[in-house]
């Protein structure tokens, strides 16, 4: 597909809605006008206590790319839906916004922007489809993973998912975002090399299946690696797989790492007990016990309690898919926008789902921790303009059910979103990817325990500042009067 288009380029990954709209700017000549756009979830996946971010060092790359290569405009032109004048338009078109986002690995909330474009109306609008494309995803999956982190505690968690992800980038991306979420390695080679991310593997079924007999197999295999993990459940883990992968070890002794064997079906509580049992009477106890199967967070934790002796787990489809929830359902909503006196007036969309109410005003979030202890008091969303670092005292209460409040004193206060590009310049140096993931688990530290059980957990306070609460309030009242005096 790409051969055809040697300039293929992600400026069209985007709905053909955004550039119906970028022409009518366009030729209603407010492309220019300033806007702000910010971008949220409404509910945390899984069920969860908090999400991680992830996704932004690829969207900084999109950004620093996009352009309309001459097949893009080719193609455009071909629709019959664009006028000549703006297709050169595009042409000439480069992202010139400013982005602020929360930096990757951050430990992020429901209804708070994670992340905000200010800039050129045309700008914002073009760059929405793809953000949300590449947030929605990675966050999804780095949160997952962190759920699967935080059941396995210190064992190894190795990511299996590629052959049962949504398609190629899936594959990738996803294995970036679980290594940030806590994963340990990933069995994609590809995602190795790009990313830097430990690679792990084991074999398959179709050795063992190749040579018709269990020991002739862990014998070939010893016979030309190192470092061995043998898979015993392809005929009969404890009478065959696991006293042949003994028997290859001892008789290969030193000149192989018999790092351990790996089941992949059964009851893997009772089987993988007395597979430490066999492995032990036979001195090997340092060996370690790999299992794979459809694993996630609750079958891991049933495991545990019922004291499988499991020491490196394998998860593939259920964290690579979202298996239990696919979509993190991010949106990306106007906040604000100039009028024709160019002043930046604060919008609304409003739903009789009171949930679905935008918060108008261009944003920061802080986040408010306790000096005493550098734990999370929640989180303080406020105007832009607003400077809660600066106060003795914060008032801190629920937009909706404002009788849940609390005065905070002895905090800092830090702001979450950054400055990534500024009119279009990026001005962010992207950490390495292990820096992320320890930023992760860092941020993760000082979160209460309340928030992060894998079960019923805290919600965790995402509160407006006075002025915003009263600014929604005194917007939402403006457009209802304007509303029954045309009616
Ligand atoms: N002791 C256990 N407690 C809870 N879940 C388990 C236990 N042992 C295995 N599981 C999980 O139960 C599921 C069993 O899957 P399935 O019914 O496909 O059996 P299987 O062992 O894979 O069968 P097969 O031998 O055909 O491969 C998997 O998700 C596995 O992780
Ligand atoms: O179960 P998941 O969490 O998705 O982990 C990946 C799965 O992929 C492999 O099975 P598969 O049947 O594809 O190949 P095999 O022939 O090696 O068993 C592996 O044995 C795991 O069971
Ligand atoms: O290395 C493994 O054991 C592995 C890799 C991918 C999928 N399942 C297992």
């Amino acid at each position: 597909m790409e051969m055809n288009y040697p300039d293929d380029s992600y400026a069209l990954h985007t709905d053909e809605y955004q550039i119906n709209m970028i022409q009518t700017y366009w030729l209603k000549g407010i492309d220019q006008r300033k806007a702000v756009f910010e971008l949220y979830f409404r509910k945390i996946p899984f069920q969860n206590g908090y999400a991680i971010f992830a996704g932004l060092e690829r969207v900084i790359d999109y950004l620093n790319k996009l352009h309309f290569t001459k097949s893009d405009l080719e193609y455009l032109k071909e629709t019959g839906n664009f006028s000549d004048d703006f297709l050169e338009y595009l042409r000439n078109f480069k992202f010139s916004a400013t982005l602020r986002a929360v930096v990757e690995g951050e430990v992020v909330f429901n209804n708070e922007p994670i992340l905000q474009v200010e800039g050129p109306l045309a700008d914002c609008q073009l760059v929405e489809t793809a953000i949300l494309n590449v947030v929605n995803y990675q966050t999804l999956i780095a949160t997952k993973a962190a759920r699967v982190r935080s059941v396995v505690h210190d064992d190894a968690i190795m990511e299996f998912g590629t052959r049962r992800a949504q398609e190629f980038d899936a594959a990738i991306w996803g294995t970036r975002a679980a290594y940030i979420g806590g994963f340990d390695a990933t069995s994609n080679v590809r995602a190795s090399k790009i990313f830097g991310i430990p690679a792990s593997g084991t074999h398959a079924h179709a050795l063992v299946q190749a040579y018709r007999d269990d020991y002739e197999a862990f014998k070939a295999y010893a016979t030309t690696h190192k470092d061995c993990v043998f898979l015993v459940d392809t005929y009969d883990t404890l009478r065959s797989g696991v006293p042949n992968a003994i028997r290859v070890a001892k008789e290969l002794g030193d000149k192989i790492n018999f790092l351990g064997v790996r089941i992949d079906s059964g009851d893997m509580a009772y089987i993988s007990k007395r597979v430490r049992e066999q492995l032990d009477e036979a001195g090997f106890s340092s060996a370690k016990i790999y299992a794979s199967n459809d694993l996630d967070e609750k079958t891991i934790t049933n495991l545990k309690m019922q004291g499988a002796k499991i020491d490196v787990w394998g998860v593939g489809t259920k964290l690579i898919t979202a298996y239990d929830q696919p979509a993190l359902g991010a949106v990306y909503k106007m906040v604000a926008i100039e009028n024709s006196d160019g002043i930046l007036e604060d919008t609304i969309k409003l739903s009789s789902n009171a949930e679905k109410v935008s918060t108008p005003g261009k944003k920061q979030v802080w986040r408010i921790t306790k000096k005493a202890d550098g734990k999370s008091e929640g989180d303080y969303i406020a105007l832009w303009d607003e400077k809660p670092a600066e106060e003795k005292s914060l008032y801190m209460f629920h937009p909706q059910y404002t009788y849940i409040n609390k005065n905070i004193t002895d905090f800092d206060a830090r702001p979450l979103l950054k400055d990534i590009f500024v009119n279009g310049t990026q001005v962010y140096q992207v950490p390495s990817l292990i820096e992320i993931k320890e930023y992760a688990h860092e941020r993760l530290d000082s979160l209460w325990e309340e928030y992060k059980r894998d079960l019923n957990p805290q919600d965790y306070p995402v509160d407006l500042s006075e002025a915003c609460y009263n600014n929604k309030m005194k917007i939402i009242k403006e457009i209802r009067e304007s509303i029954n005096k045309k009616a």
